[in-house]
């Protein structure tokens, strides 16, 4: 048998993968190394997939798109009590990431009853709750005798907390706080899993204590009987419906009615109340925050994974489908072949593995900072803040811009469900909202970066923390892409440096200008806002360049190295290209320069183009995990489309009772009259 660089060949595909994959240059379980951040890692994951392909009470019962709503939920309900009786048996007890990766693989993308348990719940009881607290729940919950979720939002207020009407009132009396909703916009609405799965909630609320105002905090609150399920007294809630997807999420709403929960359900580990009322406060006023930065963190990641899905089902596709011809002379091609097709694809490829890079660069400072605050140390929360804000703007965008570039990329069987294409942009498009409305959170950045900017203006660049020192330094007078013989990637990097410092520093000038002339501070931010949220972009972009750098300066294995730096070629150029008015408005980089930056993107396109299939497939997404006919392993598109279709619910009789009922009688009534 052949021992081929790409491990998913297998006998009997179809042999336009196959000759794809024969021609890949690396291997990729090593590439898988790299996308999940260590051998083993990536080893469990397919270990853990092919436990899960044993075992066919685990698998989908039919394809997500012929379900109803309901019947997913049960689906998925009867899923995750299997996982959840036989966890240990398939992952290793309390690693987050095969639990990520289980998750994926059985229940799917779109959800299940106990998503923001996982993600929310109990990531604000470990950061969140006293010792004291967490021996009374977060074992429960780990243990999942307790079902939570995380309840900010409100139908109407979710970005502006301060804004909540939700409210807290402390009864020193009862020692009791009495969680009121006042009107139908105080309403929670939104929290996943609120609205028919969850027991309890941390529960984001004003705290009033004789009539003062302490801002939101977070509380533990029981929702419904434990026994029983049934809403408690007080209590108002239910499901918001049916959303683009992620249907399989119960996103709920909830209304208190002087609702009284003791004084301790205050989650108090760095914030308390005395029984008389007394306020003790954090040593960080966001702290209470915790819970949406970790989901900001991981996030990154999470996102990189949808658009590769994307990716992996549309490259694979396009290696299968032939339409028409280059050379009229020969065959029809490989669409993949299309130097369009190929501009559509690749440069969100190797986005892809941007993403994933920087994404674990992301996690890796959020466990630290996780570390810090637990002894006390809040030095690093404003960095790690301003950081996950822009990464979760700039990562979700283009997420679903390349999800939607798949999908097109697929023509006409892109816009079937067979491809699941939709239901992948569904969710991942949700990423640009959720945690934080992008525009939002690219403000918050933009309040480092202006921060970051006055340090510079007024001489103390010294100040300046490591993710914006460069703001201090000096720039080129023009940029060197193409006029040294370097063949690395210094010089984009000064360029995007330049790039981002010239933007920041603009954008805080208009706002500083504004100030001078007299306009008050907030009407000044709005007014230079659209500026700053562009300083915002180009400040993670090049982050995320210099995280996709130093991840390739750290590979080792020469073949790897070489493809990942084809991809980062491929990266720079069409970055480059993308923000190419900022970069010739100050005449930094020229024109002839930017027709070298393109020439170098068709060489890379066309360098890339023998690795395509590779570099999708070293994600090693199981067919199951993709859920997508367009996107198998095997390549057998058609077959499995006729099959598919064949399966549709409507095919399962030749005339249907709206026909019988109406267009039967319509078209005889049509006859008759002619008679
Ligand atoms: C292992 C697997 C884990 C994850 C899975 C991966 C992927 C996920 C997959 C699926 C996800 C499924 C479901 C998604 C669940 C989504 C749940 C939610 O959406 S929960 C609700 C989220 N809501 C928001 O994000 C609201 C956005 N708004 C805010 O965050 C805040 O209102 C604000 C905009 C930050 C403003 O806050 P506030 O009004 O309090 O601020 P001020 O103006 O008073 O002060 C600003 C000041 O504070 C600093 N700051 C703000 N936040 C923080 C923070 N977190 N840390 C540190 N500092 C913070 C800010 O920088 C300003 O500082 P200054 O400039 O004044 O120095
Ligand atoms: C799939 C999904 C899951 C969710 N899960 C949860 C959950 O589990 N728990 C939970 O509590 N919430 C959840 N949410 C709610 C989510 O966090 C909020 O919808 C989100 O934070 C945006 O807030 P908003 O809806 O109030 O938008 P708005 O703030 O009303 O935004 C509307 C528009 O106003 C703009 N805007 C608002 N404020 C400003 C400003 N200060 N400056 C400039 N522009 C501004 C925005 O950019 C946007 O264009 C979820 C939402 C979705 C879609």
């Amino acid at each position: 048998m052949v021992h081929h660089q790409n491990k998913a060949i297998r006998e009997g595909d179809n042999p336009d993968l196959t000759a794809e994959r024969v021609t890949g240059t690396f291997d990729t379980h090593s590439m898988a190394a790299q996308i999940y951040n260590s051998e083993a890692h990536a080893r469990r994951r397919r270990e853990i997939t092919e436990i899960i392909a044993k075992r066919p009470e685990l698998h989908d019962t039919k394809p997500f798109p012929f379900m109803t709503r309901e019947e997913k939920i049960l689906e998925s309900s009867r899923k995750l009590t299997l996982i959840t009786k036989h966890m240990n048996e398939i992952i290793e007890p309390n690693n987050s990431n095969e639990m990520f990766h289980l998750n994926n693989e059985v229940l799917g993308i779109e959800g299940h009853p106990m998503a923001l348990h996982g993600i929310m719940f109990i990531p604000a009881l470990t950061a969140q709750a006293s010792e004291e607290q967490q021996k009374k729940w977060l074992t429960r919950a780990i243990n999942r005798e307790i079902v939570g979720t995380y309840a900010q939002t409100e139908l109407g207020h979710g970005t502006n907390l301060q804004n909540l009407e939700t409210t807290a009132t402390y009864d020193v009396a009862t020692q009791e706080f009495v969680l009121h909703t006042p009107t139908i916009t105080g309403l929670k609405w939104w929290p996943g899993n609120l609205g028919k799965s969850s027991n309890y909630a941390v529960v984001v609320a004003l705290m009033f204590i004789k009539g003062k105002n302490y801002g939101p905090h977070t509380f533990m609150v029981p929702l419904r009987d434990e026994k029983t399920h049934q809403p408690l007294k007080g209590i108002t809630i239910g499901d918001i419906g049916p959303k683009i997807a992620y249907n399989v999420t119960d996103n709920g709403f909830l209304g208190f009615d002087h609702y009284r929960i003791p004084r301790t359900n205050l989650l108090m580990r760095h914030t308390r109340v005395e029984p008389d009322g007394t306020y003790v406060k954090p040593p960080h006023a966001k702290i209470n925050y915790s819970a949406m930065v970790h989901v900001r963190s991981h996030m990154i990641t999470g996102q990189a994974i949808m658009l590769s899905y994307a990716l992996t089902i549309a490259t694979r596709y396009s290696s299968v489908r032939r339409q028409g011809q280059i050379d009229t002379t020969q065959p029809e091609v490989k669409v993949l072949e299309y130097q369009t097709q190929q501009h559509r694809l690749f440069p969100y490829i190797a986005r892809a593995y941007a993403f994933v890079f920087a994404g674990a660069e992301t996690v890796k400072l959020y466990e630290r900072v996780l570390e810090e605050v637990a002894t006390g140390n809040v030095s690093l929360m404003a960095d790690l803040h301003a950081l996950t804000s822009g990464l979760k703007s700039v990562v979700s965008h283009y997420t679903a811009q390349g999800i939607e570039q798949a999908r097109m990329a697929c023509g006409g069987h892109g816009y079937s469900q067979a491809s699941y294409m939709s239901e992948i942009f569904g969710v991942a498009v949700g990423g640009c909202t959720y945690e934080g409305e992008n525009m939002v959170m690219l403000l918050q950045l933009a309040r480092y970066l202006v921060k970051s900017a006055s340090l510079v203006k007024t001489g103390q660049s010294s100040k300046l923390g490591p993710l914006v020192a460069y703001l201090g330094a000096k720039s080129d007078s023009t940029s060197l892409i193409d006029r040294t013989p370097t063949t690395g990637f210094a010089e984009y990097v000064k360029t995007f440096q330049h790039i981002a410092r010239r933007q920041t520093l603009k954008a805080a000038d208009k706002f500083f200008g504004l100030m001078e002339k007299g306009e008050k501070r907030p009407i000044a931010w709005n007014k230079s806002s659209v500026e700053l949220n562009r300083a915002s972009r180009l400040h993670t972009r090049l982050y995320i360049v210099e995280a996709f750098v130093r991840r390739v300066e750290e590979v080792a294995d020469p073949r790897l190295k070489e493809v990942l730096t084809d991809l980062l070629h491929l990266h720079v150029n069409y970055e480059l290209l993308d923000m190419s008015t900022y970069a010739l408005e100050d005449g930094f980089v020229s024109s002839s320069q930017l027709d070298y930056v393109r020439d170098q993107l068709y060489f890379y396109l066309a360098k890339i183009r023998p690795n395509a299939v590779s570099l999708v497939d070293s994600w090693e997404f199981s067919d199951q995990e993709l859920r997508s006919v367009l996107g198998r392993r095997d390549g057998h598109v058609y077959e499995n489309l006729f099959a598919w279709a064949k399966a549709s619910p409507l095919n399962k009789t030749d005339v249907l009772p709206s026909v019988d009922k109406y267009l039967k009688p319509l078209m005889e009534s049509a006859r008759a009259s002619k008679l």
